[in-house]
């Protein structure tokens, strides 16, 4: 029975409250070391529990596991430690309760989080019961990302794309986010925006595996316990969405997963926060999407969405849980709330949570960096400049806003007085302050003195902007007309898409240069092949918040900043639009390609832990001497781990 030194291996069978050791024994036939959990009244909600079959203590079982045989720089480096708890991470597999954790043999090959397929060397082979478990070819890291990389573009659907990317994660993480990182540009597409909106849209019958955690209205009163059924303790970042408002796609309720799955790919392969850290989260209340409701396939509570108190309640159980769980410095981000939750989420936590709104405050930021870098190309300060929107949410007021406090820092004007060169269009035509009783608090500081304009094109030609912003969700809203109007107004009208996906960006890149004659600086938010025109080719940027919030998040996390301020959105701001090139303008990009981005966030997040410091919300001290350095001494590189 008991016949060999392998590793440890938990079993459930605590679920009722006590271990049931000989079930646990059961299902492990042969060499085993048996750690158990059962829940307790500790801090912790579990104890360790030790089945000692042999004379070895937990410390040695664990050692002699390959979970716990790691050894490479990451964690022997001693910079990260503290900072990702590393060292700790190593050991969540066994602290946490009802997680089976297996370091060898067979199932070592299907863990995801330490799996390397062939590149399992030949010592490693015989070190952890892999042998002829995998055919005898040993191949490095390298070439399997060459076989991948091919094997994906063998797809031409992008939704098969998406989830051989999604299957790939599954199976081999490490692999998942050396392939991404080393083709970034390529594979940026598949796991974000566009096709990430088709796959929530097809979630229910493309779904697999559940990858985040889902906490709906059923498990209201036990949020705290369905936060301890996940399997990583040491959480750093959460994305969080209840699906409302998914991109420019509207309600797709719990299928709204893909998107906190999605960004938090990009917080690891772009901003270098551990995947173990990072946790996705669906607050399912159900859904006002009468196609969902009918659909046999949903995966979501099939029900109207809960709204007021019952709304309220839930959100406050799960914020309250998730600070007692995991402590005040997580990082919670918002992510396609609807409106008319958001602004609300945001200031009622604001200042008891380390909370950050994508779509309101991440947008901002990296619309702000690129304007700012764009005066290069058309002169100016931004005090000079008139700004139009259409849409007046989330993203639109959060970039108005962040444009008017840079603007009253640059000039020493009231933020009120910098906001009177920025105007809103909403679904009912131009802001104006004859409307002012009847709009919602976020669009009030928008309302100047004008007469009212109905359509888009009247207000561009009565505003005369030189910068025109699309954060409406409504596809080819950019008219020609429109479009023609601007350009007849500006030598290089400035021109942002923001909308996604594809489908509800306001124009498209071929409209945006062929309409304005080649004059256009524009970008958008999902990304748009070359353009020719004119025997000239223009290569539009992506304006998208993933620029910011994975090197702003990071920032946050390794400086233990407890608050976000809006200073720190200024700083990585400022810390981007340094990143365009010559080159790049140039180009007529106003924004840095997505290839150096991993460098690009080490200077965000130094930016924004130096502005942190400095206003007395960061709380690792001493301050390191290098911020970028550390920064970039913190981030977690995908290679493969040695198993000794
Ligand atoms: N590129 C990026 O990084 C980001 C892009 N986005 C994109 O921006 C879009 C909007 O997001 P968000 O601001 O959060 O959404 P909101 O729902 O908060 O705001 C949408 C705004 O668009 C207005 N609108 C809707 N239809 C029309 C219309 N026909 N004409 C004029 N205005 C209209 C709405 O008007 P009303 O208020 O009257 O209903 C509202 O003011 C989405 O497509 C999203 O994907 C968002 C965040 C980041
Ligand atoms: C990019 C993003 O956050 C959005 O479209 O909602
Ligand atoms: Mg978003």
């Amino acid at each position: 029975m008991i016949s060999s030194n392998r590793c440890a291996f938990l079993s459930n069978s605590g679920l009722g409250g006590s271990c049931n050791f000989s079930a646990a024994q059961r299902r492990v036939s042969g060499p085993f070391r048996v750690v158990c959990m059962a829940p307790s009244n500790d801090k912790n909600g579990s104890v360790v529990m030790e089945i000692e079959t042999q004379s070895t203590p937990l410390k040695e079982i664990r050692s002699n596991s390959a979970v716990a045989d790691v050894n490479d720089n990451e964690i022997s480096s001693g910079g990260p430690q503290d900072v990702y708890g590393e060292d700790k991470a190593t050991e969540d597999h066994f602290v946490t309760p009802w997680s089976v954790s297996v370091a060898s043999g067979y199932t070592l090959l299907r863990d995801p989080h330490f799996n390397k397929g062939l590149a399992f060397t030949e010592k490693e082979r015989d070190a952890h019961y892999l042998r002829g478990l995998l055919p005898p070819t040993v191949i490095p890291q390298e070439t399997q990302v060459k076989k991948m990389i091919q094997h994906i573009r063998q797809y031409q659907v992008p939704l098969q794309k998406y989830m051989a990317m999604m299957d790939l994660q599954e199976r081999n993480e490490r692999l998942f986010y050396k392939l991404l990182i080393d083709h970034v540009e390529e594979l940026l597409p598949v796991v974000y925006t566009p096709t990430v909106g088709e796959a929530c849209q097809k979630y229910g019958s493309i779904f697999i595996h559940p990858q985040g955690l889902y906490i709906s209205l059923k498990e209201k009163g036990k949020i705290l316990e369905v936060l301890r059924n996940w399997p990583e303790k040491n959480i750093q970042v959460i994305v969080v969405t209840d699906g409302e408002r998914i991109l420019g796609l509207g309600d797709l309720g719990c299928q709204g997963m893909g998107i906190p799955v999605g960004k938090l790919s990009l917080y690891t392969a772009l901003g270098g926060v551990r995947p173990s850290a990072c946790l996705p989260i669906t607050i399912d209340v159900g859904t006002n999407n009468e196609k969902l409701l009918n659909d046999e396939l949903y995966i979501g509570l099939k029900q109207r969405r809960a709204t007021g108190q019952e709304y309220a309640e839930l959100m406050h159980e799960f914020m309250s849980a998730v600070k007692q769980t995991y402590g005040e410095k997580v990082l919670i981000q918002f992510e396609d709330f609807a409106n008319h939750n958001a602004f609300d989420l945001l200031e009622k936590y604001r200042s008891t949570h380390l909370v950050f709104n994508d779509d309101i405050q991440g947008t901002a930021s990296v619309v702000l960096a690129g304007l700012v870098a764009a005066l290069k190309l058309v002169g100016g300060n931004l005090a000079d400049h008139r700004f139009l929107f259409l849409g007046a949410g989330e993203a639109g007021t959060g970039i108005a806003e962040l444009i008017a406090l840079e603007i009253s820092k640059q000039t020493n004007v009231p933020v009120e007085e910098a906001r009177k060169n920025i105007w809103l269009v909403d679904s009912k035509g131009l802001i104006v302050s004859s409307r002012k009783g009847s709009l919602q608090h976020f669009k009030k500081p928008w309302a100047h003195e004008h007469e009212p304009v109905k359509k888009l094109v009247d207000a561009v030609n009565q505003i005369k902007p030189t910068v025109l912003i699309g954060t409406s969700g409504q596809g080819r809203a950019f008219t020609k007309e429109v479009i023609e109007a601007v350009s007849s107004i500006n030598e290089k009208p400035i021109i942002l898409s923001l909308s996604n996906p594809t489908s509800q960006s306001e124009c498209t890149a071929e409209e945006a240069y062929s309409w304005s004659q080649g004059r256009a600086i524009f970008a958008s938010g999902s990304p748009f092949p070359p353009v020719e025109y004119a025997g000239k080719v223009f290569v539009p940027g992506q304006a998208n918040n993933a620029y910011i919030f994975p090197g702003f998040g990071l920032g946050l996390i390794m400086s233990g900043t407890i608050r976000v301020h809006d200073d720190l959105l200024l700083a990585a701001s400022e810390a981007l639009a340094a990143e365009v090139s010559q080159e790049n303008f140039d180009k007529g990009l106003i924004f840095p390609p997505f290839t150096n981005i991993r460098k690009i966030s080490a200077k965000i997040a130094a930016k924004v832990a130096a502005k942190a410091y400095e206003l007395g919300l960061a709380t690792r001290l001493p301050q390191p001497k290098n911020l970028v350095e550390f920064a970039e001494s913190c981030m977690y590189t995908p290679a493969y781990r040695n198993y000794r």
